[in-house]
Formats: C-alpha cells, structure tokens, sequence
C-alpha cells in the first residue's frame, strides 16, 4: 500500500523466523554440548575430587589425551551438523507457500538430523505441515461455517484436530482414525416444525409466506418468545464481554480479494494504491500493521462462537431446537453470536452454496433476535418478499436446501442496516449431511503471522457494512491466497 499508508514490508510467515531461530540455538546448544562433554569426563576419572578448572587439565599428559579426544569429538560433532545444515535439497517447507508445503516429504536424512539436534523444530515443522495438509479438506468445511455466497467454491469434511502420532505426508483415508472412518452420517432433509411446550411456556409457531410468486422449497417460520429475557440478556452479555476482551488486539483485516480492498478504500476517500505485495505473504490478509491502520476507516459486525459442550446453554438451546422445529443436535454446526451497530448490515448471500453437489451444506438456519431493534435490521428474503423485524427473543427458521440436498437460491436474504438501535442475534446452522468435524472446534491455521487471541475482520465481497470481525480463524485466506494470487496483483 502507497502513500498515506505506506509500504507494505514483505515478510516471512513468522513460523519460518522462529524455525530459523530454533535452528541457530539448536547449533549453538550442541556446540555447548560437545565443549562440556570433556568435563564431565573428567570428573568421572576424578571421582570425588573437586573439579579441575579446563585449562590446568591441558598441561598433563593424560589431560592431552583429553584435549585430543575432546577435539574429535568437536570434529565429529561439527560435522554431523555442517551435513545436517547443507545437505538439505527439499525446502524449509514453513517459508514455503501453503500448497506447495503440503507436497514436501522430508527426507530420511532430515529426520535423523531433526531426530539428533532439533527435536523440538521437527515436531513443529511437522505439525505445520499436517495441519495445511488438513486445510485442503478442513477449508471446505470451514467455508460452510462462514457466510456463503452463491457460486463460491464448496467446503469439504476433515479430522478437527491433527493427532499426535508421526504422520505420513498425505492424508490417505486409510491413515485416518479410526472414529473418523467410522463416523455414520446423519442425513437432516425436512424441519418438522410444530407447537411446544417448554417449562411450562408455550411455543407456537406461525409460517411467514412469501409475498412474491416464486417457485421456492423455501419455508420461513417463526416462534415468539423461543428464548427468554434471561437467557437473550445472558447470551448479549457473554458476547460483549468476549469481544470486549479480544478487542485488546486490533484484528488482521482479510479481503477475498484485491478488488473488495480498493472498493473499501474508494468507499473511505482514501486515495491509496494497493498490490499484492500489502498481503501477508500466502494469504489474503494485510499485515498487522497495515490492519491496524485501516482500522478506523471500516465497519463491520462482531461474531463470536461457542462449540456443542463448550456451555449448559448450547445443551438446552438445541433440544429446545429440536423439539420445535425436528433439526437434529447431531446435525448441528457452532452456535454463532453476532451484534450490528448502528450504521451496519449484512451483504446478499445463501447460507448453502447454490450449484454444488456436496451434500455437507447447511440445510437449515435458526436465528434468534435477543434484543429488540427500533428500526431497521430485518432479515430480509429478497426473492421471497419476506422481511422479519428483530423482535426480542424472537426465533426464525427457515431451510435453505430442498429435499434431495440442493441448495435453493431463492434463500437469498440479508441483514439491513440498523437504523436506530443495536442488533443482537444467535444463529445455528444445521447440515443436511453431517461430517465427523462438525460442531468440533477446528485447529486453527499458523497464517497468517498473528498474536495469540488476535480477532480477524473477513470482508468478503464488497457490499457496504459487509465485514465481519471473527473471534476464530479458518483457512479460507491461505487457501484462497493461492486459487486467486493472479488476481491480487
Ligand atoms: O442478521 C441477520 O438478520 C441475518 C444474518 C445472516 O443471515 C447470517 O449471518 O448468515
Ligand atoms: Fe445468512
């Protein structure tokens, strides 16, 4: 980026700096290593005997024999590590763009090398490499838990977490666990909506039509009072808090593209040039400094998650779920808490991917409203003529897929801009195909160079107010870094 806000400086993924950091203790440590060895030599010959200081042991005889052997062994030492250091053909995978990295097979030479002087390196570089081989699979999945535009390339189903066991290159379904070959997939392809009662309130429900003619699989409802003040006061309260905290750190801006960054910029009045040099490199994130920078000039929503487990609230939620509207817990993704300022809304999408054939794809949605909005804020189903005020406590449900598992675009909807007011919502996506890693907390991915706890703002596609700021990281940005690099210059 030129002018105001200067250059951005090209940098290698902060991964490779601490490898290469490791690298050089490594050496020195042996180093250390191989000059104490005569030492502690000595003082088994010397049982008992304080300590003789180095240099009186290298005017006897016996202390040359020491000093010879010593210098062997300084020699040997030095020359396993001048192989280990020069003989590698296959690159430092962590300097190395994300692809190519998940192709890299160390070599046996490399493993003893790592193996005797840089066990710690070696454990890390190998994780870095798993975890990219995962986010090939991981990504598709990940892309269904992020807003989905219509016609974007379809998330896929992989193991949540790398397990610690020394890993072939390239995952094989034979090299899965076993719990994940044999995971049985759920299949949800109708919502079962009707009236319930729970805790002695009464849940009715009423079907939103839509007002347009239009051929549409797609059935809107909506239940009053789904949640109480309580539980909507607690879920506000839980989120503020969260982003309040993570907000210590300004977040890593993201854009799918170098075209949505000059549309934001444009749209700010900031006359800057941007390049693909102002990403992180094998991402479509700018550096920190960079982020921090743009900050001030854009909005966005504030989404954070919390996973099946990870509270009481999410046990209660979906069986209260299930029970009024037939969406299995098992199908069930993250529970996703999202607040819009004043000013902010959120871009035209479907929640499912329209024309793919993976079934993986988020069948229905829930949304509740837990706070009321003054004005503005409704979801709107542009093609269905629907438009839903926020209505405290409020839930809407509708699918977004039809029967036979194909998403239908006639859910299409968006967020509008709040007027007055502030807008709190929780939503949950259910999938038509459940996957082993869904509703399973993901491993995050080590691009791009970040602090730990560091929120990121996705602005996919550029429609005023649509960015979101994320409390969690996935690997659309590296992934697609490489699908789109032409595009980023
Ligand atoms: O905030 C809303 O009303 C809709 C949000 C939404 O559709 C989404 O986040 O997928
Ligand atoms: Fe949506």
């Amino acid at each position: 980026m030129t002018q105001k806000m200067g250059k951005a400086t090209k940098r290698k993924p902060e991964t490779a700096e601490k490898v290469r950091a490791e690298k050089d203790n490594n050496k020195q440590e042996t180093l250390k290593m191989a000059e104490r060895k005569p030492r502690s030599q000595m003082r088994e010959k010397t049982d008992g005997v304080q300590e003789t200081p180095t240099e009186e042991l290298y005017t006897t005889n016996e202390s040359f024999c020491m000093v010879l052997l010593v210098c062997v062994i300084l020699m040997l030492g030095l020359g396993v590590l001048f192989l280990c250091f020069t003989s590698k053909e296959s690159p430092d995978p962590s300097a190395m763009e994300p692809k190519e990295r998940a192709d890299v097979k160390p070599k046996e030479a490399d493993k003893k090398c790592a193996d005797k002087t840089a066990a710690p390196k070696a454990d890390m570089l190998e994780e870095e490499i798993e975890e990219l081989e995962k986010s090939d699979k991981s990504t598709k999945e990940e892309k269904v838990e992020e807003k989905a535009p219509a016609g974007k390339a379809k998330p896929k189903e992989t193991p949540k977490k790398p397990t610690k066991q020394k890993k072939p290159q390239t995952v094989s379904e034979d090299s899965l666990p076993e719990e994940i070959k044999e995971f049985q997939p759920s299949i949800l392809d109708r919502m079962k909506v009707r009236n319930v009662s729970v805790d002695g309130r009464q849940l009715r429900y009423r079907e939103v039509k839509p007002t347009k003619d239009v051929d549409t699989n797609v059935r809107v409802y909506l239940f009053d009072n789904f949640l109480t003040a309580r539980e909507c006061e607690g879920l506000m309260g839980a989120h503020s808090r969260h982003v309040q905290e993570t907000s210590k750190h300004d977040p890593i801006i993201c854009f799918d593209s170098i075209k949505t960054l000059r549309n934001h910029l444009k749209d700010a009045a900031l006359k800057v040039k941007v390049s693909s040099q102002d990403f992180t490199e094998g991402t479509k994130c700018l550096n920190a400094s960079l982020s921090s920078q743009l900050k001030q000039h854009l909005h966005w929503s504030y989404s954070t998650s919390f996973y099946p487990g990870e509270s009481k609230f999410s046990a209660t939620f979906e069986r209260r779920v299930a029970a009024a509207t037939g969406l299995k817990p098992e199908n069930g993704g993250k529970f996703q808490i999202t607040s819009y300022a004043q000013g902010i809304g959120y871009k035209s999408h479907t929640d499912c991917v329209v024309g793919s054939r993976d079934q993986r794809d988020r069948f229905a949605t829930i949304l509740v409203y837990l706070q009321d909005v003054p004005e503005g804020g409704e979801t709107k189903f542009t093609e269905l003529g629907i438009a839903v005020k926020p209505t405290k406590g409020m839930a809407i449900v509708w699918n977004n897929m039809t029967p036979e598992g194909n998403c239908d675009p006639t859910s299409l909807h968006d967020a509008s801009k709040v007027r007055k007011g502030h807008k709190f919502i929780i939503q949950r996506w259910y999938y038509y195909k459940s996957f082993y890693s869904l509703g399973k907390r993901s491993a995050e991915p080590t691009l791009p160079a970040r602090e730990s706890g560091q929120p990121r703002v996705s602005c996919d596609e550029y429609e005023h107010g649509s960015c979101r700021w994320y409390d969690e990281w996935n690997y659309d940005h590296i992934v697609e870094y490489e699908a789109q690099k032409i595009n980023l210059s």
